[in-house]
């Protein structure tokens, strides 16, 4: 279930993890966060380059979020990069839809 998280691991994450973000990630923490608050239904888009810790801080939000007993889902266009966060499923598993 997405709301059966434990809270307890969520809020470590968050308490450990929010401090250690570089300028740059607490940057787009405090957008995606900013977006979750207001509801406003934004799409955005993180890319760059590999090793620059899009993983890390997308740990950190998934975190966040559920922490805050919201649902964040995590989905990923292979089971591998799906298998690198936390919750992290294929669209067919939980949109019920294939990517092609
Ligand atoms: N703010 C940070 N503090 C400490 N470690 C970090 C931070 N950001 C990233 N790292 C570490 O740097 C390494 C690379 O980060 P990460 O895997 O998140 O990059 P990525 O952009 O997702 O890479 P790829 O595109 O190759 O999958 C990981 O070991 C991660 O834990």
């Amino acid at each position: 279930m997405e709301i059966n998280y434990d809270p307890v691991g969520l809020a470590e994450i968050v308490q450990t993890d929010v401090p250690r973000l570089t300028e740059e990630q607490r940057l787009i923490f405090n957008r995606v966060c900013r977006s979750v608050d207001t509801a406003l239904g934004e799409m955005l888009f993180l890319d760059a380059p590999g090793g620059t810790g899009k993983t890390f801080l997308t740990k950190v939000i998934l975190a966040k979020v559920r922490g805050q007993g919201k649902i964040a889902l995590a989905v990923a266009s292979s089971g591998i990069a799906a298998t690198l966060l936390p919750g992290g499923k294929l669209p067919i598993q939980c949109l019920k839809f294939r990517s092609t």
